[in-house]
């Protein structure tokens, strides 16, 4: 059974947080998987720098999770450290956590989480000329190499040596005190704040699938889930002219939350509809004349996917966003006969400026209604508990540090 273990954090004295041996904290994988980072943990890295202990959120392979404290970070010349001031939880790292791997991606090293973070310059590295400490800033997390065909032709997020936060094996941001390469730390302006600032992660990924569909002004879309990604999604598209949006979900409560965001329509999926009969609820809903031309789809369940095609127009699109088996069956000549397309979006790329500009000039509306509950930095198990306990219902957990 997955357990939550909390492990004493190393306690703080007069201030100051206790030295540990660097054995016992810099492993060969943390010390590798910070210099992937762009940040190399030296010997003599020490707890001293930082106002309060580096703690740090960690899983591991055992689907457990602990805290504890690592050393302050050491700034590489082309980094920056970043107090984090706020981190969303992402359903990666619940899957870490429980199942201990995400497809090929298996946690087989402790692993501190995090991709998805906001804070503010503390320090920067020798290269460092755009940023000064006190500089708030969203932090992009994948660092990607700028030197293979991929990045060189623009689509880094399919850089294959990508080093990605908080995916094995490199570590992430879930930690008080994080460096990380500057070319991958984001500018955000006074007027938002550090929440708002973490939420540009999971608005890129939204952005990156709506930049590859491209919705155009009134087309009709179908978002399936309501879950952060499938409600930033629809954000997303809004915002880009798709007009009526409308969304599915399992959950009645998800549902309610994707109607306070004013979508046209909403639509609570019934498991036993047939492909056919879940592509009919969605065009009698939408209405004639407003079929989805675009299904933007989040769940990544076999019967969600199937069920969008046929929802779909002739000629539509269908974005796969959602990760689900695998392998999954396609109705591929219905899909060829009537020249439904399916695009595939992974992360994002060039999305930080342009959603950090939407989201200051409330482009989305309030965006932050995504976050549900806010946790302490220290009260992190909670914060991971509290995604997992239906009754909370969650959508976005952060957890935030002063
Ligand atoms: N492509 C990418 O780069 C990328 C990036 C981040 C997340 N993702 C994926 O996007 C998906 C959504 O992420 P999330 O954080 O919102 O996840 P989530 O689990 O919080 O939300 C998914 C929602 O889908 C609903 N759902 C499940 N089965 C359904 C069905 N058959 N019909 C309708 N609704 C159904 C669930 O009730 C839930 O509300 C995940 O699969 C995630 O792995 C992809
Ligand atoms: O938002 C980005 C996603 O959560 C990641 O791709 C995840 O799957 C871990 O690698």
């Amino acid at each position: 059974m997955p357990s939550i273990i909390a492990e004493p954090v190393i306690p703080a004295t007069n201030g100051h947080p206790l030295k540990a041996q660097k054995e016992e904290l810099v492993t060969p994988e943390l010390s590798h998987a910070l210099a992937l980072g762009g940040v190399k943990a030296e010997a003599n890295s020490t707890f001293q720098r930082g106002e309060k202990p580096n703690v740090a959120l960690w899983v591991r392979k055992d689907n457990s999770i602990y805290m504890r404290e690592i050393p302050y970070p050491t700034c590489a010349p082309d980094a920056c450290v970043v107090h984090i001031k706020a981190t969303g939880i992402c359903g990666s790292e619940i899957h870490f956590w429980k199942t201990g791997r995400i497809g090929d991606c298996k946690v087989d090293h402790d692993l501190v989480l995090g991709h998805e973070s906001a804070g503010i310059i503390l320090e920067v590295g020798s290269n460092v000329t755009n940023f000064k400490a006190g500089d708030r800033v969203s932090v992009e997390p994948g660092v990607a190499c700028f030197e293979c065909k991929q990045c060189i032709s623009g689509r880094y997020n399919l850089c294959p040596k990508v080093a990605f936060s908080g995916t094995p094996p490199t570590h992430g941001t879930m930690s008080r005190y994080v460096a990380h390469p500057a070319r991958f730390l984001h500018k955000i302006p006074e007027t938002m704040t550090y929440a708002e600032g973490a939420l540009v992660e999971p608005l890129s990924v939204a952005a990156g699938a709506v930049a590859r569909a491209s919705p155009k002004l009134g087309q009709p879309v179908l978002v399936c889930g309501a879950g952060p990604i499938g409600l930033a999604a629809a954000l997303c598209a809004r915002a880009a002219g798709a007009h009526p949006v409308c969304i599915t979900d399992l959950d009645e409560h998800r549902l309610a939350q994707a109607k306070s965001f004013g979508f046209e329509h909403t639509v609570k999926v019934d498991l036993k509809w047939t492909r056919e009969e879940f592509g009919q609820v969605i065009r009698d809903k939408m209405g004639e004349g407003c079929h989805p031309e675009i299904a933007f789809e989040c769940t990544g369940a076999q019967s969600s996917i199937a069920g969008s095609i046929y929802a779909l127009i002739d000629g539509g699109t269908l974005l796969q966003v959602g990760c689900g088996k695998p392998e999954i069956e396609l109705p591929i000549m219905a899909m060829s006969f009537r020249e439904v397309s399916i695009v595939t979006s992974f992360r994002y790329k060039q999305t930080w400026p342009v959603v950090i500009r939407l989201l200051n000039d409330k482009v989305f509306g309030d965006a932050t209604q995504l976050i549900t509950h806010s946790f302490k930095l220290e009260e992190s198990l909670e914060a991971f508990q509290t995604c997992v306990t239906a009754s909370e219902r969650s959508i976005k957990v952060q957890i935030l540090d002063d």
